[in-house]
């Protein structure tokens, strides 16, 4: 869509109905009003929209929520009943005519810039420019805050889960039920996948956004079953013949065979498991992927140990060992944690859950269809997916069925960053993580701290000084380039004062840090990017917003552009954000003229 089909349908992209001109704190409304008795009607006003620390411990963030904010301004207007409401809302002296300037107010005269979404950005350089009269760039705060803040923490979070995890394991995001509410959820799924995620399970997400929507089945589906009568019909038609085939007879001879492979009791797994795990196949023959871990010691909650000792416990495995089996097969021992019915989770999880998926996936392989695979939800998932893989290679061998042995393994169950990494060091055979409640809630650090400051107002620059130089503004109209090094690394971000000519290639340019005066270094870039565009001016979008799957693709390109040392997990180095000389003298000297000087008596 061009930007002039885009400005015709704009009224009816789909944004989320909670965004709108109310979505905002009173004082927005009540400095509206001041600003509109003061006479301020026609002042300009430059805002800048940055945050002043990366996340999670980072030393990098990923911009989102540009679209967003886009449609925000696109559609921004106060409808009757807002005005309705601010009127029974506000005190009574307000003078009548302000809710007629209320009523036909839009963002006409507004003039967005902004960093392209999806990028890698850093503190101290504005993600936002937002240029115009000082009422409406004032009324726009909060809403455009709410819509950064929350989508660059969420794609944040899930760039970083995307960088430990790798780029051959696939990541779905399962965090709907936990996150902050329905709107939280909706967020979290869609800035997930801008992160780098595969998939979501949130339906909602996937039509208003396009985001692959994908999914298991829970624990209750299997507890609902509790035997083999509860399967109203067995029939299946084979995949190619058509013939009919009795699918739990298939599965109960295989299950007896595959016991005997992996020389394990038939006995030993539950037939309510099957019953569920065959209903499974049942409906989905192409799409088989179960749930195996219903059925272990802990899930029954048998008299286990307490769960601090389970974890402990759980935790404490030093590995894993196989061994010959009697029949030339693999026989794999489970570490040696044992419940009062004397077996591990480990061994449950293969008794039951992993036996009954592999009769029901032998079974439809019978009539033509190729199984998923399995979702792992407790225990310890390295030492179960590797136990796992080995089963399924196991049978793929002596079954001579090369697929099964790449049975794909989804693993769940309260996974963060710090999960998979040590899963990483441990070795595990997962091919896919399901994450919930730690992506979505964003546990390790709840809110970027996005603000909002007026760098200039009628042509004049404003500071805003505090004890805490690191929250001292950098004002005025400025211009944001990221300058690469010989190796093609992004090596520092430069800010300068709008009036300045950009940076060139192989010239020589002094960066300078913005308050420490020894900080400094001369840098002859190998390639400038200027950092900015302009997204929306006179009451039109003039630059297109990239769909999400490009957006999500600048993600992955823009962070391969900052060397590894800054991306690392553990203490990464600081990327540079400087100032260029004229700057830098520019807001000493308006310091200098805006701190009093004191008087010592
Ligand atoms: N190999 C592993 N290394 C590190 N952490 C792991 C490993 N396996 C699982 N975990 C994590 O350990 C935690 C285990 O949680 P918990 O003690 O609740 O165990 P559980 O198996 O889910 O028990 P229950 O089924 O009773 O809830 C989860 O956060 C899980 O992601
Ligand atoms: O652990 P998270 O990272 O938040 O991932 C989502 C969790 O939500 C589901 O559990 P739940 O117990 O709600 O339902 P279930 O019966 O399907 O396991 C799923 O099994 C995961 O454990
Ligand atoms: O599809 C799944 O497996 C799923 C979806 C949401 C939460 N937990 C798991
Ligand atoms: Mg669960």
């Amino acid at each position: 869509m061009s930007c002039e089909e885009l400005n015709k349908n704009i009224k009816m992209a789909r944004q989320n109905g909670i965004v709108q001109p109310l979505l905002t704190d009173l004082y927005q409304i009540t400095m509206a009003y001041a600003y509109w008795k003061a006479g301020k009607v026609n002042d300009v006003a430059v805002f800048d929209l940055f945050f002043r620390t990366n996340p999670f411990q980072g030393e990098f963030t990923i911009f989102a929520g540009l679209e967003e904010c886009l449609k925000f301004l696109v559609n921004f207007h106060y409808s009757e009943s807002d005005i309705e409401y601010l009127m029974q809302t506000l005190p009574e002296n307000i003078e009548p005519e302000f809710y007629g300037y209320l009523k036909d107010l839009t963002c006409k005269d507004i003039k967005l810039s902004a960093i392209e979404e999806g990028s890698v950005v850093f503190p101290r350089v504005p993600l936002l420019r937002v240029e115009g009269p000082l009422i409406v760039a004032q009324l726009l705060e909060t809403t455009l805050l709410t819509l950064v803040n929350f989508a660059s923490l969420m794609a944040t979070n899930a760039a970083r889960y995307r960088m430990v995890a790798g780029k051959n394991v696939s990541l779905l995001e399962f965090g709907l039920r936990r996150a902050q509410g329905p709107d939280g959820g909706l967020s979290a799924s869609k800035y997930a996948y801008i992160g780098g995620f595969d998939g979501t399970s949130n339906v909602l997400a996937g039509k208003m956004f396009n985001i692959p929507v994908k999914g298991t089945h829970a624990h209750s589906f299997v507890t609902s079953f509790s035997n083999l009568n509860d399967i109203q019909s067995v029939t299946i038609r084979h995949m190619d013949t058509q013939d009919p085939c009795n699918l739990l007879e298939l599965a109960t001879e295989w299950r007896k065979r595959v016991s005997a492979i992996i020389d394990i009791s038939p006995d030993e797994a539950s037939d309510g498991e099957l019953a569920a795990l065959l209903s499974y196949a049942l409906a989905f023959p192409t799409g088989f992927l179960a749930l195996v871990d219903t059925y272990d010691v802990k899930r029954y909650n048998f008299q286990g140990l307490p769960s601090r000792h389970r974890q402990h416990n759980m935790n404490g495995h030093s590995g894993y060992n196989s061994n010959c089996g009697t029949n030339g097969t693999t026989v794999l021992n489970s570490p040696s944690i044992h419940n009062t019915y004397g077996y591990s989770t480990v061994e449950r999880t293969l008794r039951s859950g992993l036996l009954n998926f592999c009769a029901v996936a032998l079974a439809l392989n019978d009539c033509g269809y190729r199984a998923v695979g399995i979702r792992i939800d407790s225990g310890d998932l390295a030492y179960l997916s590797v136990l796992a893989r080995e089963t399924f290679e196991n049978i793929a061998e002596v079954l001579k069925l090369p697929w099964f042995a790449k049975l794909t393994i989804v693993a769940s169950n309260d996974i963060n960053e710090e999960t998979i990494l040590s899963l990483n060091e441990q070795g595990h055979k997962i091919d896919c993580f399901g994450i919930g409640t730690h992506l979505v809630t964003c546990q390790r650090q709840p809110a970027l701290g996005c603000v909002y400051k007026l760098v200039e107002i009628n042509g004049h620059p404003r500071i805003k000084l505090s004890q805490d130089v690191g929250k001292v503004t950098i004002p005025g109209h400025k211009q944001a380039y990221r300058l690469f090094g010989a190796d093609g690394h992004a090596l520092i971000d430069l800010l300068q004062r709008s009036s300045e000519p950009a940076p060139e290639v192989g010239q020589k340019v002094l960066c300078r840090h913005p308050f420490q005066e020894s900080k400094r270094a001369y840098v002859s870039p190998s390639k400038v990017e200027h950092l900015y565009k302009v997204y929306w001016r006179d009451g039109k979008v003039t630059t297109m917003p990239k769909p999400l799957s490009e957006v999500r693709e600048r993600v992955q390109s823009t962070l391969k552009t900052l060397r590894q040392d800054i991306k690392r997990n553990l203490n990464p180095t600081p990327y540079k954000v400087a100032v260029s000389d004229d700057l830098y003298n520019f807001i000493h000297d308006l310091w200098l003229q805006n701190a009093p000087i004191g008087e010592l008596s």
